[in-house]
């Protein structure tokens, strides 16, 4: 081969090697999270960060997939003994601003809209952070009697934020595009109690067919939702170390229908003021899952949620038509299982398209080609290990689909694993401050709501919140004024 010859041949196969390197290098490590995980939401077509509003983006097609089978598994799970609906997204300033706590938590973070084309508004119109204030004016007059009772709705709408804070895709926007909020009205402040219980094990099973491990903890009095009498909330582990609150439950007390005048007619025909409970979860779920079970060659996707549950690729060599036909076959008999499977059979180099799978966290691959045909099998590759095997054409639907168990397992126990190993148990202040930089600690507390705020300063982290679970405190002291501590609590760095 005379050296032209020679050279064109590396330039050709330099070209795809660097072009496939350039592709590759374009999503950092995981171990540089921030900007792995900015990357990847362009990259693996999430989310475009692109329009011009701060704190605003938009959903690319695969991503709103996602979202899409995600919130189907919330529903799922709350149309069990909830009714969804939807309110209006614009609320009357007098609305808004009656219930005190509530408009000293929002009044900052509110948006207004004040004008009707080119003439003001006679009364100036908020657009809902949260749904209360356009709630509960409707359950006033919608719930009479006991037997009206429990009131359960949700809804799955967008809300606004004016967030003054760092703002980030799916994590913390202006315009919250996937807030689901239940509000929920008792006749006794027990039972709100439960419910907000039932929320919070709602939660965690939601977060558990995420694959995603939560704790739960209830957040100190100063950092409760405005208007609430306690607020329980449960936060995941991010890769940085810091934790994510996705998601929280409010016990409202009674002093949003004393404001709303929200009262039922008791079994002795007396009014009384009804007590409630709210609870939301936003795209933050969307953010966990994605930061949670990716790695440096992207998404790595639970099957339930993956919008690409296996695709295949044709290896072809010669005659084409046998291997096609042959994935044809396969790729129906999947779909009649109801999986939901692409085959990749475009012009690109294997390596190529294994790239772009991977990118998306395409839970299977299944590479089949003339080997694997005259062995009746195909090379099933898994997402979640990497493992490659060999599996029979027979009955493939199945197989498929206990993988699918497996792979969920394994990335729960994966995720379970890395929260544990990022929880320490500290006492001192010292030893706190160190283990902060690598994860969450559990420590003790005075109760001393003082003590607590100066401990949160001490140290520069917030505390996360008071641990159902209750370790034995006796003994143990207050890390800043050495008091008997009263409580365990958690401690991290957040978002
Ligand atoms: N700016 C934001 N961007 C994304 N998610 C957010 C933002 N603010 C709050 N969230 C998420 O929304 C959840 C519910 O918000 S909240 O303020 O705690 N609670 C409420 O608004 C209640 N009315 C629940 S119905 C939070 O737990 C958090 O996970």
């Amino acid at each position: 081969m005379d050296l032209f010859i020679f050279a064109g041949f590396l330039k050709t196969i330099s070209g795809d090697f660097m072009g496939e390197q350039e592709k590759e290098a374009s999503l950092p490590s995981k171990d540089n999270f921030s900007e792995w995980y900015n990357e990847l939401l362009q990259i693996a077509k999430i989310m475009d960060v692109r329009y011009p509003v701060k704190g605003i983006y938009v959903w690319h097609p695969f991503g709103f997939t996602i979202r899409k089978k995600t919130y189907s598994i919330m529903r799922q799970l709350l149309d069990r003994d909830h009714e969804e609906t939807m309110f209006p997204l614009l609320v009357p300033e007098p609305e808004f601003m009656k219930e005190a706590q509530h408009i000293k938590g929002f009044e900052d973070e509110v948006y207004w809209v004040t004008h009707g084309g080119t003439s003001p508004l006679e009364v100036n119109l908020a657009l809902r952070p949260t749904s209360e204030t356009a709630i509960y004016p409707m359950y006033k007059l919608w719930v009479r009697s006991h037997a009206d009772l429990p009131l359960r709705l949700y809804q799955i709408v967008n809300t606004f934020r004016y967030e003054t804070k760092h703002t980030r895709p799916l994590i913390r926007l202006r315009e919250i595009t996937s807030f689901k909020e239940a509000h929920t009205v008792h006749a006794t402040w027990d039972e709100a109690a439960w419910q907000v219980d039932e929320a919070i094990r709602i939660y965690t099973e939601f977060y558990r067919r995420l694959a995603i491990p939560i704790l739960s903890s209830r957040r100190p009095e100063w950092d409760k939702f405005p208007g609430a009498d306690y607020t329980i909330a449960v936060d995941s582990l991010m890769p940085d170390g810091r934790t994510l609150q996705v998601g929280t439950a409010h016990h409202l007390g009674d002093n949003f229908a004393k404001t709303f005048e929200i009262t039922y007619e008791d079994s002795e025909g007396e009014q009384v003021y009804a007590h409630q409970a709210c609870y939301g979860v936003s795209e933050r779920c969307l953010a966990a899952l994605i930061s949670t079970h990716g790695d440096d060659k992207g998404l790595v996707l639970p099957p339930e949620v993956a919008p690409v549950q296996v695709v295949i690729i044709p290896i072809i060599f010669k005659n084409p038509e046998e291997v096609l036909a042959a994935c044809k076959k396969v790729s129906e008999e999947l779909k009649d299982a109801g999986i939901k499977v692409k085959t990749d059979d475009s012009d690109k180099r294997p390596g190529a398209k294994y790239y772009k799978w991977e990118m998306q966290g395409v839970p299977i691959r299944l590479e089949i080609g003339p080997r694997d045909l005259k062995n009746k099998a195909a090379m099933m590759a898994r997402r979640d290990t990497g493992e490659k095997e060999q599996i029979p054409l027979e009955d493939i639907s199945a197989t498929i689909k206990e993988t699918f168990a497996d792979i969920h397992k394994n990335l729960y126990s994966q995720a379970e694993a890395q929260l544990r190993e990022h929880i320490f148990l500290c006492e001192g202040l010292e030893g706190i401050k160190d283990k902060l930089v690598h994860g969450i600690v559990q420590t003790y507390w005075c109760g001393r709501e003082d003590c607590g705020k100066e401990m949160e300063d001490v140290i520069g982290a917030g505390i996360l919140g008071i641990p159902n679970e209750q370790p034995g405190c006796k003994g143990k002291k207050c890390p800043l004024c050495g008091e008997e501590a009263v409580n365990s609590i958690y401690i991290a760095r957040t978002y």
